[in-house]
């Protein structure tokens, strides 16, 4: 009896105590139901009413926000979260992301990766613009070219091991070895120090697995924003026991902080005179160079977040492109008949320069990249002073406003039948003019890509080179289920999904 009261006691208490926080809650929901500057702009309730509505989808729903926010488009056009807006006519694109935009990117969204002081996460527009200088410079047409034989060297190792399983009457796993060129090709290309995923024989799968396992964190992070300097502070070995992929970005990290320093140690000893190749980062620690202090004393979140921005991007899109090939027989046999006509000597190295003249090659690249989804989810950015109306919806300053390649690439406006791998509706070159403002695999403006010249370089060497050489690929079968995207701010195919491999196709003749 005496225990009944204590524990009614008790409860009452609790009561009293969050009755406040309760009042609070309900007071903010009310306020974003009914008297929120955005109440013109609909959404399901509970989506206005609280955050927790996309963290549920992005989180506990595997990553699947972005498919979610195409629903609501259909039912509501623009879509509201709480204080979020998603846009839905692909036109407004160009009015954010252009060069000199007043808008800046969101920092609860990007604050949540984990690298605070890179160009990628910076918030303001004036310092991106002193960090992104530098990195332009190394990720130009004219330097990709002069390193394109390291994009040659790790094509090679990935084919050579495709010719090797197509004699053996074996399979090659291209959904990872694709993207352990491109994570062997960034490695060399930045550092002089190669990752050598493609050396591996399991062509670096647990790497790539525990990229995708850091990806549900920065959700998290980005509902509960205090998590993320907590989880930091936790001493290395112990986040080791706690998480898994956590402790691996710890790794990446430090191993970015020792490849700066070993390129700075180098540079200032004069030992790197002599090295038969430079390599980004040792031209970005060279003073003479006067690369911007915001750069040069923040260059290991540089380091970090190149590995993490080319991996599973330019990996997902070559897969995709090679997948769709060969899962079409005519787009094959017309691709590789343009390389045999442009290349006659099937083991040549085949010229980045060469390569992007073919225009069958190019259009194949196009759709690959409408249809790849690289970067599937939303890119917010906020509203900057004075406010700005988008179709009759005015949003003030401080907004968060975002749109996505998942729903600009499939607007029907510009892509009939937007599912169909399709590479002739980018042949009558007006029509690919105007499908331009609805392409934005890249991003656009001040803050798109920087590694974009790098990444067409792989994708068409890759690409060109694979099916000039191979006439007879086949793929294994994959489900819907298999192919289907988490968004974590890459796109992965689930952990679970079995992943895309090639082999001989059945009525081939052995190469
Ligand atoms: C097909 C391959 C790729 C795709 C689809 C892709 C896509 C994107 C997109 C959409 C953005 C803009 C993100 C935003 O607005 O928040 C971006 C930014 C960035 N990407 Fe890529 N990317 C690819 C390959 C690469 C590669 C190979 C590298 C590095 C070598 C790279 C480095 C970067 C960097 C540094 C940024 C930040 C740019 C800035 O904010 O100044 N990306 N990428």
């Amino acid at each position: 009896m005496l225990g009944d009261i204590a524990a009614i006691r008790a409860f009452s208490l609790l009561l009293w105590l969050s009755a406040p926080w309760v009042a609070w809650s309900a007071s903010i929901v009310i306020y974003r139901l009914f008297f929120h500057p955005l109440s013109q702009i609909l959404g399901p309730k509970l989506a206005v009413a609280t955050l927790l509505y996309q963290t549920w989808y992005c989180f506990f729903g595997g990553g699947r926000f972005y498919a979610k926010i195409e629903e609501l488009h259909r039912r509501y056009g623009d879509s509201r979260f709480p204080s979020l807006v998603h846009l839905s006519d692909s036109n407004n694109f160009d009015k954010i992301h252009h060069v000199g935009t007043p808008f800046t990117k969101d920092p609860a969204f990007y604050g949540a990766f984990g690298n605070p002081n890179s160009s990628f996460t910076t918030a303001s527009n004036e310092l991106h613009l002193l960090r992104r200088g530098g990195m332009n410079a190394f990720f130009s047409r004219k330097t990709v070219l002069q390193l394109e034989d390291i994009v040659h060297e790790k094509t090679e190792l990935l084919l050579s091991r495709v010719q090797a399983a197509l004699e053996a009457g074996t399979e090659v796993d291209m959904h990872h070895g694709l993207r352990a060129v491109s994570v062997d090709v960034v490695t060399d290309y930045a550092f002089g120090d190669c990752y050598d995923l493609l050396k591996q024989e399991d062509l670096g799968i647990k790497f790539f697995t525990l990229m995708h396992k850091i990806g549900p964190a920065a959700w998290i992070f980005r509902q509960w924003y205090w998590l993320k300097p907590v989880a930091m502070a936790i001493p290395g070995p112990v986040v080791k026991l706690i998480s898994e992929p956590i402790g691996q970005v710890r790794d990446m990290q430090e191993h970015c902080r020792r490849q700066v320093l070993e390129v700075r140690t180098k540079h200032e000893n004069g030992l790197d005179k002599d090295d038969a190749r430079p390599t980004n980062f040792s031209a970005l620690v060279d003073p003479e160079k006067s690369f911007s202090k915001e750069l040069v004393d923040n260059l290991e979140d540089e380091a970090y977040l190149i590995i993490t921005a080319a991996a599973d991007t330019t990996g997902n899109a070559m897969t995709t492109i090679t997948r769709y090939v060969v899962e079409n027989p005519d787009i094959y046999r017309k691709l590789h008949a343009e390389l045999c006509d442009a290349f006659p000597d099937r083991d040549a190295d085949l010229e980045y320069v060469a390569l992007e003249r073919l225009p069958y090659l190019t259009i194949v690249i196009k759709e690959g990249l409408r249809l790849a989804f690289s970067v599937p989810g939303r890119l917010p950015r906020i509203v900057p002073k004075d406010g700005v109306t988008f179709n009759g919806h005015t949003l003030p300053q401080g907004t968060v406003v975002s749109m996505s390649s998942w729903i600009l690439q499939q607007d029907e406006h510009y892509f009939p039948e937007p599912k169909t791998f399709d590479p002739g509706r980018w042949a009558d070159p007006k029509e690919a003019q105007r499908f331009e403002r609805a392409f934005i695999p890249f991003g656009k403006g001040s803050r798109a890509c920087a590694g974009m010249n790098l990444a067409y370089c792989e994708l068409y060497v890759v690409i060109g080179t694979m099916f000039r050489r191979f006439p007879n690929l086949a793929g294994n079968r994959l489900t819907a289920e298999d192919l289907v995207y988490e968004d974590y701010f890459s796109a992965y195919n689930p952990l679970k999904a079995r992943k895309f491999h090639v082999m001989l196709a059945p009525t081939s003749e052995k190469e």
